[in-house]
């Protein structure tokens, strides 16, 4: 039995925030120039809609502007992208995000794709994603950024750590691959085709859940001592009726077990907001400079 370590991402993310507070002054006192934030939101999900809240609040204490845009759900393509353009062209717009997932009749790449990279604030464009692939500076997708700074304020070093990430999206597990490699971990991708998926999370000193399914990566899959990243939301009703959220990793099971682990909430979710901020900072300065 270790005692595991709780990883506590809300208050790295309050840290982070209150220090890019004071960044963000020195650098509008120096050029005059109030960083900008823009999220584009597609239809009525309302856990997009609470996310989109969390943004715009956090941006605004900040010190920088957040603009919203909502759009129905049945807004059609070229509209999307006609915003886009807008975005792109406006000045006062230093960061874009558009909140995925879109509804089915809108083409996600065609819109990603018309971002500005140098805007491109949740680093999903195909020129960021290559630019991290390559090694070059990039906009660095903000929940694997997140999960990357937890991972190391915890452990220090990183370097030739078996990293094990369950999830090959573009916008978490591929992405959070290369920032690990990057930090010299020898990394493996598993997902829903792996085979013996708990004897290769077994091996895993880095343990990272991005699968979206609640409470699936079982106490006994977890390596005695290992650190335990849970990136997933899921929403779930509990024995009493109430919604809850809960991770990709049974968490009361991974206690004694893990030596850390993230909770949800309260771990990888308020990081990623911090990491957005921190990247529309980096694209103002970028712009500026
Ligand atoms: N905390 C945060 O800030 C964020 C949290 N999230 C959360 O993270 C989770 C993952 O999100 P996202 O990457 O977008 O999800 P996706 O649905 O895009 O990807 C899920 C991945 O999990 C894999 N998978 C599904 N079922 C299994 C299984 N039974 N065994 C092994 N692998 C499986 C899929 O494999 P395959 O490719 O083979 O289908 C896929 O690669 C969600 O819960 C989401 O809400 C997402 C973004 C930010
Ligand atoms: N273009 C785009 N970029 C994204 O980064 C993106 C997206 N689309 N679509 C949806 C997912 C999900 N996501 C979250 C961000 C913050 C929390 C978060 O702050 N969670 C808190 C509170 C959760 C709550 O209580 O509702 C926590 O975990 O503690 C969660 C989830 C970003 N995503």
């Amino acid at each position: 039995m270790v005692e595991t370590r709780l990883i506590d991402g809300k208050a790295f993310a309050q840290t982070m925030r209150a220090r890019l507070k004071g960044e963000v002054a020195v650098f509008t006192a120096e050029t005059g120039v109030t960083p900008g934030l823009a999220v584009v939101l597609v239809g009525e999900d309302p856990a997009s809609a609470v996310y989109v809240r969390n943004k715009g609040r956090q941006t605004v204490e900040a010190g920088m502007a957040s603009f919203e845009h909502r759009l129905p759900a049945n807004t059609a393509q070229e509209d999307v992208l006609a915003l886009v353009k807008a975005l792109n062209a406006d000045d006062d717009v230093h960061g874009i995000l558009v909140q995925l997932p879109l509804p089915s009749h809108i083409d996600t790449q065609a819109v990603l794709a018309t971002i500005d990279p140098a805007k491109d604030v949740d680093g999903f464009h195909v020129v960021n994603a290559g630019r991290l692939a390559v090694g070059l500076d990039a906009l660095v997708p903000c929940t694997p950024l997140g999960c990357v700074m937890l991972l190391k304020d915890t452990l220090g070093s990183l370097a030739g750590l078996e990293a094990v990430v369950v999830g090959r999206s573009n916008i978490v597990g591929k992405p959070l691959a290369q920032l690990l490699l990057r930090e010299d971990c020898t990394v493996t991708i598993a997902h829903s085709r792996t085979r013996d998926l708990p004897g290769v999370c077994r091996r895993a000193d880095i343990l990272i859940g991005a699968v979206g399914r609640p409470e699936m990566i079982r106490g006994d899959w977890i390596k005695p001592g290992a650190t335990v990243i849970d990136v997933g939301i899921n929403r779930v009703t509990g024995a009493d009726g109430k919604n809850r959220l809960v991770g990709d990793v049974a968490f009361e099971e991974a206690q004694g077990i893990a030596g850390a682990i993230t909770p949800v909430p309260g771990g990888v979710g308020p990081m990623t907001i911090a990491c957005l901020l921190a990247n529309t900072l980096t694209a103002a300065r970028w712009r500026v400079g």
